[in-house]
């Protein structure tokens, strides 16, 4: 048979970084500086892990987030959503999210045989979309409830996208009191009503990692408002493998 000596049909390489990708600051000092392990503050529902960023990170971030396009949500919401009055930035990062989730420790958290079953699923990483928000004075987001999203996962290690759903929120706490933030509490109502003598306020907490169940399972939560300061939060979500 003769060879065929057309020029073979190559694909260009995928952009290593996405443009628009922040550069996002090294995790440095290596992570984790402390044994992580998950505290339960909600039984089945919220856990934390108490500083997963050292402070001097946070720090780091905080200066470096800054210099991110944040885009202040407007003061009416589309129907149905929570008002949500905060400056924001969102990426689709898979890159970032994967170091997120590899290079600080979580990842051996989360699959610790003493939470795994917590998950909703076999956890293959996290949600590439990743949200920055910084509330100043008088900024909150009012109660409700988070989604669980279907997202197609690839990682290094499985470049082949995974299709995955989200189950768990991660928030990610850079400042608190410590940095003059007051206010700006994450507050569960475990009962579907905002009452006064139910609710569950979690003060953020400079580096503090927290998890809660979303999706049909999702407590009401709100983002309080804030007094005085910045309170500035990484959000993204724990994916689970979709059946
Ligand atoms: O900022 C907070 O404390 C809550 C954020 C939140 O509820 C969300 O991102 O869905
Ligand atoms: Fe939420």
């Amino acid at each position: 048979m003769a060879k065929d000596k057309r020029p073979k049909q190559t694909a260009a390489p995928a952009p290593a970084v996405n443009p628009g990708t922040p550069d996002w600051p090294a995790f440095k000092p290596p992570l984790p500086v402390v044994d992580l392990e998950f505290e339960s503050l909600v039984e089945d529902k919220v856990v934390v892990l108490r500083s997963f960023f050292p402070k001097n990170l946070c720090r780091d971030y905080v200066s470096f987030l800054k210099t991110l396009p944040l885009i202040t949500t407007p003061g009416k919401p589309k129907r149905g959503d929570a008002v949500r009055v905060n400056d924001r930035f969102q990426i689709q990062d898979a890159r970032f999210a994967d170091r997120l989730w590899s290079e600080t420790g979580l990842k051996d958290a989360v699959l610790h045989e003493t939470v795994s079953h917590l998950w909703g699923g076999q956890v293959i990483g996290l949600n590439p979309n990743i949200r920055v928000y910084r509330y100043t004075k008088g900024q909150f987001f009012d109660a409700h409830y988070d989604d669980s999203n279907n997202v197609s996962l690839s990682t290094p290690i499985a470049p082949a996208p995974t299709q995955a759903k989200t189950t768990w929120t991660l928030l990610l706490y850079l400042t608190s009191q410590a940095e003059g933030c007051m206010g700006g509490e994450t507050v569960f109502y475990p009962h579907d009503r905002r009452l006064a003598r139910e609710e569950i306020p979690i003060a953020p907490e400079t580096g503090m990692l927290l998890l809660h169940k979303h999706g049909d399972d999702c407590m009401l939560h709100e983002g309080r408002e804030v007094k005085a300061g910045e309170k500035w939060v990484i959000r993204t979500d724990l994916c689970v493998v979709r059946k």
